[in-house]
């Protein structure tokens, strides 16, 4: 029986050929970041409010133009074929159906214009909510066709990975010999369309080359809102507001970047005052309990994303098992606020959350 998300895992567990498990459930040499993440929220305690007299509780939300049923979206994940013959196409339908917001990654084992239509068709009367990651390619005319594709397909967003100048390291990859997808799967965002060899297939690149001016570049090519995704320091949040940024995806890739930053819900409140309300913070990195939505909302995000929650849903049970994954964090969410004396996510303040003594876990 799946009761919470770490359910979903265990399934998966048994399930995934050990080499894609630990493709997913790894991060960054020692995965201290990796830790920190779920450890930062457990080492919050909420302080409810009682006798406040809300009958019902209002859970959904408007981001960038995209209307969700809950603050809680997919973030990006790569190579869903991985997990789950469907991939990408199991997912997009189940997100649509709850009515969160998908993040498509740039390294989808299914082309976004596909993962596009599955999400349309699964909600005909209304318009699924579709945001496209981006790696900023150093080839900036492949660049642009790309976000046009994710345009064009009905993204209404971007969200570009910036924690990524080299790749991450996982131990754990390379232990198994990880290093190229399987037969029969590539990044089909990446296949030439035009020019190129047809058919043939780029890598992406990870480039340490990026600078602020790429992402005034992407400004001026795109009218769709860019969210970053992966600032860190206080000091780019600011940066990114200079540069006309709309939102930040406080990331830290799940630990599987550089390790031994900080947990994301450790530096919220710095983010949070460091934009000072003029752009939406979102967070991921961590979140597996309706709980540590309400303290992240708490302490100021905007909404926040779930990865690892979703691949193991998926790799559980497929499109059914996304969906359950998204609807047990809904529920849950629900029942904090309701406990928590709230009635909309606008009842979340900062004064809910306390930080738990030393040494109490
Ligand atoms: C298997 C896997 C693949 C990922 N692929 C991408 C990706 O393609 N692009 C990206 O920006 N982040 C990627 N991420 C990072 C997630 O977007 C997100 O930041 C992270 O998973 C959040 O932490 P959580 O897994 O603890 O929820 C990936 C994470 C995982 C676990
Ligand atoms: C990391 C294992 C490598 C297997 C396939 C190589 C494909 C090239 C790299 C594409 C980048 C995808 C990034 C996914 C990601 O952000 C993450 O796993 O985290």
């Amino acid at each position: 029986m799946f009761l919470n998300v770490r359910d979903f895992e265990e399934v998966a567990r048994t399930r995934l050929d050990p080499v894609y498990y630990d493709y997913v459930a790894g991060g960054a040499r020692d995965e201290v970041t990796l830790r920190a993440n779920e450890e930062g929220f457990q080492r919050l305690s909420l302080l409810p409010r009682v006798l406040r007299g809300r009958e019902k509780r209002e859970l959904d939300v408007s981001l960038f133009g995209s209307r969700a049923s809950m603050p809680v979206l997919l973030s990006p994940t790569a190579f869903h074929r991985l997990v789950h013959p469907e991939g990408e196409l199991a997912t997009a339908r189940a997100a649509a159906a709850a009515g969160a917001i998908m993040i498509v990654s740039m390294a989808s084992t299914v082309a976004v214009e596909e993962v596009a239509a599955a999400a349309r068709a699964a909600v005909p009367d209304r318009a699924p909510a579709l945001w496209f990651q981006l790696y900023l390619q150093p080839d900036l005319e492949f660049t642009e066709a790309l976000v046009r594709r994710a345009t064009e397909a009905g993204c209404t967003a971007l969200v570009v990975t910036v924690d990524s100048p080299v790749l991450g390291l996982s131990e754990r990859n390379k232990r198994n010999g990880f290093t190229d997808l399987p037969e029969g799967l590539r990044c089909e965002n990446l296949r030439e369309l035009r020019g190129g060899e047809p058919g043939s297939v780029r890598q992406i690149v990870m480039s340490p080359e990026l600078s602020w001016e790429h992402v005034d570049w992407l400004r001026r090519h795109t009218s769709l809102p860019i969210l970053l995704k992966g600032v860190l320091h206080p000091e780019d949040a600011r940066l990114a507001l200079r540069h006309g940024v709309d939102g930040l995806l406080l990331s830290n890739h799940g630990g599987r970047q550089l390790d031994s930053v900080p947990s994301t819900v450790d530096l919220l409140p710095e983010m949070v005052d460091a934009v000072g309300g003029r752009i939406p913070v979102l967070l991921d990195g961590g979140v597996r309990r309706g709980t540590d939505v309400v303290k992240a909302l708490a302490l100021g995000a905007a909404a926040v994303g779930v990865g690892r929650p979703v691949v193991w849903g998926l790799a559980a049970d497929g499109e059914r098992g996304v969906r359950r994954v998204l609807e047990l964090l809904r529920e849950e969410l629900d029942h904090t606020l309701a406990l928590c004396g709230a009635g909309s996510l606008r009842d979340l303040t900062p004064d809910l959350v306390r930080r738990t003594p030393a040494g109490r876990g």
